[in-house]
């Protein structure tokens, strides 16, 4: 399967699209997008207003404090399996671009031609779980984007041939939206290792650290969810871009989560990346003195500064071949999230011109960072794969969209979920970065809070 590739347009009409019905499928190289952006007017303001725009099937989603874009009904799909997932899904994006017929009459990060995209954190078999029909990249390209940025609203259609429909302000009242459903009562049992054995996994790779072995790791744990209705995906994206608006909610693929971490974003030539590594939890009820004094023990705590370097260091020497100049700031300071308070880095650099790389190929030379891995790189994936018992699918993988000219933006795929094709079932996952100093009581602790935002967006606490 490796460097294997398919493209499928997706073929039923899906709500609210006003564009055209499915077409049949044809070889990725017979395929025409047909694109058109406009400005449109009706979009209220507020955290949900883009989510709150979704159908209940498929919704694509990229949204930080009310701006960004939202998707639905697919155009087109495009698979990609192995170590070569990321090349292989920017060669066929390229390919289809090079295609397409685009008006745009908006010309901003995210208009245009637009695909949402989500990638496995591995790129090798993972153990009997390991599916070798399941597509490590996918690249979603959708029929209808509507999206924000600060006072500009737009609305892009999609279709594969020669019709389109038109975008605007009547399509987008036109459409049909069914309300959203709350899941009911929803129960939560372990995954693949129980909460009773995790401290023993992270025990074991406290070990092979102060053995020399590895300087940190990442190690990760799963929770399975079952609802009594079928899962309404905009029921956990409204809730996430309301209680977590500094960070990016997303919804691809049946990935779904709100990250605080951004893996990068490039745009017109700047590329950005937000590392975070280092976590202390908030408790419930904590006052603004409390998590003062909470913020300033982790800006001191070694063990946590330590897995901090680790992070930024590998994210900027992934980035250096890219930049002809960089910014790594010498200290982090605290990101305060509604569950935990995260040491954070934003490392910024200007890409130099002769690498012409688009964000597909800075998320591929990136990830993983050792803020989901761990240092050095190979030995705590090997690690990863020996102990962790868990295959992360696209936990803990690049999750974003790229546009027309390459740039976009990839978060982390953390703080998330994986919504099977069982709408009563998803897998609920969390991870923390392991060095000599863990203390695995602590890491299960840390775990059970990262697990919080997903929790909470469910209805389950
Ligand atoms: C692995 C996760 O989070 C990562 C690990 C962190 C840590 O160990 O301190 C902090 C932020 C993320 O980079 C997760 O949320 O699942």
């Amino acid at each position: 399967m490796v460097g294997a590739m398919s493209a499928t347009p997706y073929p039923a009409p899906v709500p609210p699209s006003g564009a055209s019905a499915g077409t049949p499928t044809a070889a990725p190289e017979a395929q025409h997008l047909v694109v058109r952006t406009v400005r449109i007017d009706s979009l209220p303001g507020g955290p949900t207003a883009l989510v709150d725009l979704l159908p209940d099937a498929r919704p694509l989603t990229w949204v930080r404090r009310g701006d960004g874009i939202v998707g639905w009904g697919e155009a087109l799909r495009l698979d990609t399996f192995g170590p070569g997932r990321f090349a292989d899904a920017d060669a066929a994006w390229r390919a289809l671009l090079a295609r397409a017929v685009v008006r745009d009459e908006v010309r901003l990060p995210g208009t245009g031609p637009v695909a949402f995209g989500t990638f496995a954190f591995d790129d090798g078999p993972t153990g009997d779980a390991f599916d070798d029909e399941r597509p490590q990249g996918t690249l979603v390209v959708p029929r209808v984007v509507v999206g924000r940025r600060g006072t500009v609203t737009w609305m892009t259609t999609t279709s594969v041939g020669p019709t389109l429909d038109a975008p605007g302000d009547a399509a987008l009242a036109a459409a049909h939206r069914v309300p959203v459903t709350s899941p009911g009562r929803v129960t939560l049992v372990d995954g693949a290792v129980g909460s009773v054995d995790w401290p023993g996994v992270v025990a074991e790779a406290v070990d092979r650290i102060r053995s020399g072995a590895l300087e940190k790791v990442v190690l990760a744990r799963d929770v399975v969810a079952t609802t009594e209705h079928p899962l309404d995906p905009r029921f956990l994206l409204g809730r996430l871009a309301e209680g977590y608006p500094s960070c990016w909610t997303f919804s691809v693929a049946g990935m779904v989560g709100a990250t605080p971490e951004l893996l990068v974003r490039s745009e017109k030539g700047l590329v950005t990346s937000r590392v975070l590594a280092g976590t202390i939890r908030r408790e419930p009820g904590m006052t603004d003195d409390d998590s003062l004094l909470h913020a300033a023990q982790l800006a001191r705590s070694s063990k946590d500064l330590e897995e901090h370097e680790f992070a930024v260091r590998s994210v900027a020497d992934a980035l250096e071949p890219f930049c002809s100049s960089m910014n790594v700031p010498d200290a982090p300071f605290v990101l305060h999230l509604p569950n935990v308070m995260h040491l954070a880095s934003d490392v910024t650099g200007v890409l130099d011109p002769a690498s012409r790389s688009g964000s597909l190929t800075l998320a591929a030379a990136l990830h993983p960072s050792a803020a989901v891995c761990g240092t050095p790189t190979v030995a705590a994936r090997d690690l990863i794969r020996e102990i962790e018992g868990m295959d992360r699918a696209r936990y803990a993988g690049p999750v974003g969209w790229v546009g027309a000219d390459g740039d976009g933006e990839w978060g982390i795929a953390l703080r998330s979920a994986e919504l099977g094709d069982d709408p009563h079932h998803l897998r609920l996952f969390a991870g923390c970065g392991i060095v000599a100093a863990s203390d695995p009581a602590a890491e299960l602790a840390e775990s059970e809070a990262k697990l919080v935002p997903m929790r909470w967006a469910l209805g389950a606490d």
